[in-house]
């Protein structure tokens, strides 16, 4: 058996699509073969054939293997040729051709057998009305089959649409419109279902209905959605179905949040969702005293580990590490761009080792964020697998229920009269005010403490129990104004704060996004004031068009301001703008009362020791000597009880004896450092 007999064997009964590779067929010289009409006898409708096994009329084509796809025809060019149940007379006329290639040849003369039944099977005149509709019952079952996959894909769209989510990559899982659907097609625990209802969720938010059944099919994705749009439940009960049951095989899943404020209120999101699961969850909120009590069998015990990235490398750098990630088979990075970014104020390298030690082979990760970063699609395109990237509405922009203003308050000190009187007009508590820096914050704060509101502060240099408190008190009502740093910008999610006021400027449109989104969470409505003064034009414009892309009203002139250069944004993104100390009192007029408040006291100094040796002159000697050596003690006390403040202290301080004094200097001190 030649090459021909064997193709001819392999591709007997099989067709050969002249319409997709006609050009093949030129080149090779193939033509459509004449089917030979055979004998309907008995005998050779009982041959028998390995190879053919048709259910109704066929026609014989060549099956051309092995070449490649190139040179398709057009769709045009496709209508001119036959379609796959076609004309028979054409193909008649490739049989009597007269350049008949070798392979057709052997077709004619070899394969009787097979022709022959290929011949019964046409001219079965009987039987061929009968496979005529059999062939156009199956047509149709394929058109109806076509048209609800069409249907059911026009729905899919539809909701994708009705929800602005938009989809990028490939074999996209079918979004979810509701819980149910998770126990129906994902079999997903009936206690999980019962806690959703439990916590209060009714029907998935958009990020939810596309990202769970994502992350359900095991995909990596790249999500991004509004604030307080529901990401930490879209990537907690994913995580919740695989790892199905506690188990002692370490820990299992990982996420990483940029604040310890977060990585807590995440750390309870999951308990609330993991209800009566039995998971073991890991929040490490002292590095020490994980050290001391859990150590490094901590990876075993715990299923489920939320921290911050500095705290994790500070227990992977010791060798051997003091935890282990080799078993973690789903790693979450919230708040992605922000731990994304280099320097400082980034994570980027902690990030870095951290992957590395996720090592398992099963590893699957996700990254979550309210704001889009250019840096981390682009590394989630080259190093996450088949990457799903889902995002809600358009890019970097704030939510619609936030009613967001802008106030012009000419300077510093206007501010501060802007916010009395915001809250003179009467405030919906609980309101955060957003700071540029912690010692603002604190200046801030003891403008507003007189002013007889239950405000607070948090900013780093308080304490972790000092933030867990105010966090506390704040979430329970107890405080209503909180003064707070970027520190509180992303992700925290206190229940129905009705106002955020950014009482210094945001350095960039996404911490502007991110501080306002503290407000008008989970489809409720907020309010948004940013106070800015002729400093602040920097960003201006660019805050400007969020707003309006939020459909807030904006004066036409913000927009037209001049676009600041990268070089400039960068600037003000690393270093927040210079300003007035914040007090009602101006620096100058501070520092002159200080001025004075020595002057008098000096003088009453010098009167009194006047008047000491008036009264006794022959111990003056003695009383002088005295005084000096007390003073001097004195000095020293002060210094001591004060160093930590200012040295300043030393110079105001010398005339001082008695304890009394002592306590009376302070005031003053305060007032000029
Ligand atoms: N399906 C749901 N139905 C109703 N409320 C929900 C649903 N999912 C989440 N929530 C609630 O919405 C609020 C915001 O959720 P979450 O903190 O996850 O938002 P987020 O998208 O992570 O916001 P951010 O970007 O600010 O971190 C929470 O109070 C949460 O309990």
């Amino acid at each position: 058996m030649d090459g021909y007999d064997f193709f001819r064997m392999l591709g007997a009964g099989a067709r050969f699509d002249f319409k997709r590779f006609q050009r093949d067929a030129e080149v090779l010289k193939i033509k459509r073969p004449t089917p030979v009409v055979v004998n309907d006898t008995k005998e050779n409708q009982e041959k028998p054939t390995p190879l053919l096994q048709p259910s109704r009329k066929r026609k014989v084509e060549c099956h051309q293997i092995d070449k490649p796809k190139k040179n398709r025809v057009s769709d045009d060019e496709s209508n001119d040729s036959d379609n796959d149940y076609g004309d028979e007379s054409e193909e008649s006329s490739c049989e009597s051709g007269s350049s008949q290639s070798d392979m057709e040849d052997g077709l004619n003369q070899d394969s009787d057998n097979e022709l022959q039944i290929l011949g019964n099977i046409r001219d079965k005149g009987d039987d061929s009305e009968k496979t005529t509709t059999k062939v156009k019952k199956k047509e149709k079952k394929i058109l109806t089959a076509e048209k609800l996959a069409t249907i059911k894909q026009e729905e899919i769209n539809h909701v994708r649409n009705q929800h602005r989510i938009h989809v990028y990559g490939t074999d996209i899982p079918v979004p979810i419109v509701t819980f149910e659907e998770l126990s129906s097609q994902y079999k997903l625990n009936p206690q999980i279902i019962k806690n959703i209802k439990a916590v209060g969720y009714q029907i998935p938010t958009p990020i939810q209905m596309q990202a769970i059944p994502a992350m359900l099919h095991r995909r990596e994705v790249m999500a991004c959605a509004p604030t307080g749009s529901g990401k930490t439940a879209a990537f907690i009960l994913p995580i919740l179905h695989h790892l199905q049951e506690p188990r002692k095989d370490g820990l299992r899943a990982l996420v990483l949040a940029p604040t310890r404020e977060l990585a807590k209120q995440t750390y309870l999101e999951f308990q609330r969702l993991s209800e009566g699961l039995g998971f073991r969850i890991l929040y490490i909120n002292k590095t020490s005293s994980f050290v001391n009590k859990s150590g490094a069998k901590a990876s075993r015990k715990f299923d489920i580990l939320v921290s911050t990235p500095n705290r994790l490398v500070y227990l992977l750098k010791p060798n051997p590490p003091l935890i282990k990630l080799s078993s973690v088979q789903w790693l979450v990075v919230d708040e992605s761009d922000k731990l994304f970014e280099e320097g400082k104020t980034g994570f980027r390298d902690q990030l870095a080792a951290i992957y590395k030690a996720c090592d398992g082979h099963s590893v699957r990760r996700a990254m979550f964020s309210a704001t889009f970063a250019y840096d981390v699609e682009e590394w989630c395109k080259l190093h996450l697998d088949n990457v799903l990237q889902i995002y809600i509405g358009a890019r970097n922009t704030a939510t619609s229920t936030i009613e967001q203003k802008l106030l012009f308050v000419g300077s510093e000190s206007g501010k501060l009269l802007a916010i009395r009187d915001i809250i003179r007009q009467g405030i919906q508590p609980p309101v955060l005010v957003f700071v540029q820096s912690k010692e603002r914050a604190k200046e801030l704060f003891h403008e507003l403490i007189y002013d007889g509101i239950n405000v607070d502060v948090i900013h780093s240099d308080r304490t972790q129990l000092q933030r867990d408190n105010v966090v506390k008190s704040f979430r329970a009502g107890k405080i209503w104004i909180l003064i707070c740093t970027d520190m509180m910008g992303r992700g925290i999610d206190f229940k129905g704060v009705n106002l955020v006021i950014n009482y210094d400027f945001p350095n960039s449109a996404i911490s502007y996004i991110h501080r306002i989104g503290r407000t008008g969470r989970a489809g409720r409505p907020g309010q948004a004031t940013t106070f800015f003064t002729e400093n602040d034009v920097t960003n201006l414009r660019s805050i400007a068009n969020v707003m309006k892309e939020a459909g807030c009203p904006i004066p036409e002139y913000m927009l037209a301001i001049k676009k600041p250069t990268m070089k400039a944004r960068k600037k003000l993104a690393k270093r927040a703008p210079q300003r007035d100390r914040i007090s009602t009192v101006p620096l100058y007029d501070l520092e002159k009362a200080n001025k004075r408040r020595k002057m008098i006291q000096n003088q009453k100094q010098r009167q009194k020791l006047v008047q000491e040796r008036k009264e006794s002159p022959r111990s003056e000697a003695a009383n002088s000597s005295a005084t000096i050596t007390t003073a001097k003690q004195e000095e020293n006390s002060i210094t001591d009880v004060e160093s930590t403040v200012s040295p300043q202290m030393n110079i105001n301080s010398t005339p001082v004896k008695t304890k009394k004094n002592k306590r009376a200097v302070r005031p003053d001190f305060h007032k000029e450092s």
